[in-house]
């Protein structure tokens, strides 16, 4: 009898919520026995304890790295969380980030991909998002030879100083339409810092200018890519409970799914074009990266034997959303900074007017004469690293790490927002100083582990030789090409550095500024 009670009641709609209920009631229950009486796993580093089944998920809020900042000073550099079932681990300060990366940068060095990410498999053809394995060192090998290396970027450097051109013109036109159309002329600049990194990375990758700050599909486009990449950055519950990525309670890879079919519309657009000149026996003069990836043939024993045109599109997506935003939102924060500080843009001012004068346009070989602007740069991405977190690694196997016992399968988040704010590295560490940086050795190649905004070690950022140049000249050019009126009543203490975290960290109110042109040509 009581079998067949417990049967209906498992085969019966109503019967098995109730007992599907009653097991997650058990199992919080015992979770929670468990995890206020048990005693913490030495093992693992300390970390706040967190709800059943939940764990730390609901308590991280809106900009986690800020949240995981905060409990440093209860918990130490190394902190551990739970994050629904998956084991975390935070990194906070330099020793133990120099560890991680000196000593164990291989069993580091997988990817945790958000589950947004595997839409269309997009993860398995990119480089950012990949396994550390044969596809992963194939595109890495190539990206660092044939495309992002330094001497691609020597013989480039006519490309970016046109596309700082066009920047200039863009403002201008901007402002120039807002009063045609009766507004104040103020320009958001962080949509033609965005054209203008796009068409970088599109030229180096497709020789092509690829958007226009009038055309409408560049509006499109500009829009999916900003909804894709807080989609990736955006917590899914997903993620911290595997079991629900089915469902998709959130509809966040479903919505991820629709932005990336319009952008890689637009994307695959360009790669079909490529082939179809390349059949007609039209080939390019000078090979770019979308030839490299083409021609790539291997021996298939580590890595793929060629690529397929879907992996190709995954390569030339994932490069704009790796080097898009990254860069002009560092710009932005950077300019940002200095409204904010005038005396610091006064002082960046009179080195450029000193060096450069108005009658040209600062240029890239101008650089190393500008060491004020180094250093502005340098203490931007002190404070402002646009990738707060990383990108979050992923243990390959159990690892013995500052005496504690890593296990398999562990997300590893490496804070270097907060090892920029750290006290112990750095005097007044709070205040936007460049000056700190003129007599300083610190640079922000994966060396120093006090400033690391483009990670360390094998999974470093590869776009690095790319946005150094790019933000250094950009920077300067806002400064030396325009005067800034922030608007009537507004001062420079006015200007916010509130964040609004996506993949990357925004500035949360976008800089709206009248320029007035000072440049001479
Ligand atoms: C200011 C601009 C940029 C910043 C702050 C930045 C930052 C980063 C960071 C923190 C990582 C993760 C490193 C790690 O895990 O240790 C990364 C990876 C990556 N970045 Fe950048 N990045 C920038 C620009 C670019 C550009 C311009 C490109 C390409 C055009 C690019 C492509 C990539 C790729 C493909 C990866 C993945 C590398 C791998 O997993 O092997 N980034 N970036």
């Amino acid at each position: 009898m009581e079998s067949r009670t417990l049967k209906s009641l498992l085969v019966n709609p109503v019967g098995v919520a109730v007992s599907s209920g009653l097991l997650l009631v058990v199992l919080f229950a015992f979770s929670l026995i468990k995890r206020r009486f048990g005693s913490p796993d030495k093992r693992r580093p300390p970390g706040p304890l967190g709800w059943p089944i939940f764990g730390n998920m609901f308590e991280l809020g809106e900009l986690p790295h800020q949240t995981m900042y905060r409990w440093k000073n209860k918990y130490g550099p190394v902190m551990w969380l739970q994050l629904g079932s998956i084991n975390t681990m935070v990194v906070q300060n330099a020793t133990a980030a120099a560890e991680l990366f000196k000593k164990h940068d291989v069993p580091f060095a997988d990817r945790k991909v958000p589950d947004t990410l595997t839409a269309f498999d997009f993860n398995q053809g990119t480089l950012g998002m990949n396994t550390f394995g044969g596809h992963w060192r194939v595109l890495r090998r190539l990206c660092s030879m044939e495309f992002l290396v330094n001497k691609r970027m020597n013989e480039t450097t006519d490309l970016r100083n046109r596309l700082e051109r066009n920047m200039v013109a863009w403002i201008e036109d901007e402002h120039r339409t807002s009063k045609a159309q009766g507004g104040d002329g103020k320009v958001q600049l962080s949509r033609l810092l965005f054209l203008m990194a796009f068409n970088l990375v599109g030229n180096l990758m497709l020789s092509k200018d690829l958007l226009d700050n009038r055309n409408p599909e560049s509006r499109e486009f500009f829009e999916s890519m900003n909804e894709i990449l807080s989609l990736a950055g955006t917590p899914n519950i997903s993620d911290f409970l595997p079991f629900l990525k089915k469902l998709d309670p959130l509809g966040m890879k479903r919505r991820m799914i629709a932005h990336m079919t319009r952008t890689f519309r637009i994307s695959s657009r360009f790669v079909q074009e490529r082939l179809d000149n390349r059949k007609a026996g039209k080939f390019n003069e000078k090979k770019d990266f979308l030839d490299v990836l083409l021609e790539y043939q291997g021996d298939g024993k580590d890595g793929p034997a060629t690529f397929s045109e879907k992996h190709i599109n995954d390569v030339i997506m994932e490069m704009f959303f790796a080097g898009s935003e990254t860069t002009s939102i560092s710009i932005e924060w950077g300019f940002a900074e200095l409204l904010r500080h005038p005396h610091a843009f006064q002082k960046l001012r009179e080195e450029i007017d000193r060096v450069v004068g108005v009658d040209r346009l600062v240029q890239e070989s101008d650089m190393e004469s500008l060491p004020y602007l180094q250093a502005v740069v340098k203490e931007t991405f002190r404070l402002h690293p646009a990738l707060p977190l990383l990108l979050p690694r992923n243990t390959m196997e159990d690892t013995k790490y500052l005496g504690y016992l890593i296990p398999k399968r562990t997300q590893v988040y490496v804070n270097a927002w907060a090892i920029g704010r750290d006290p112990a590295y750095w005097d007044d560490p709070l205040t936007f100083k460049p000056e700190r940086f003129l007599n300083s050795s610190v640079e922000y190649k994966g060396q120093h582990f006090e400033l690391i905004p483009f990670g360390s070690g094998r999974r470093i950022c590869i776009g690095f030789p790319l946005a150094h140049r790019v933000v250094h000249l950009t920077l300067a050019t806002l400064v030396q090409a325009f005067d800034w009126d922030l608007g009537a009543g507004v001062k420079p203490e006015d200007i916010d550095i509130d964040e609004k975290l996506g993949l990357t960290l925004r500035k949360k109110n976008p800089l709206k500024l009248i320029p007035k042109k000072r440049l001479r040509v």
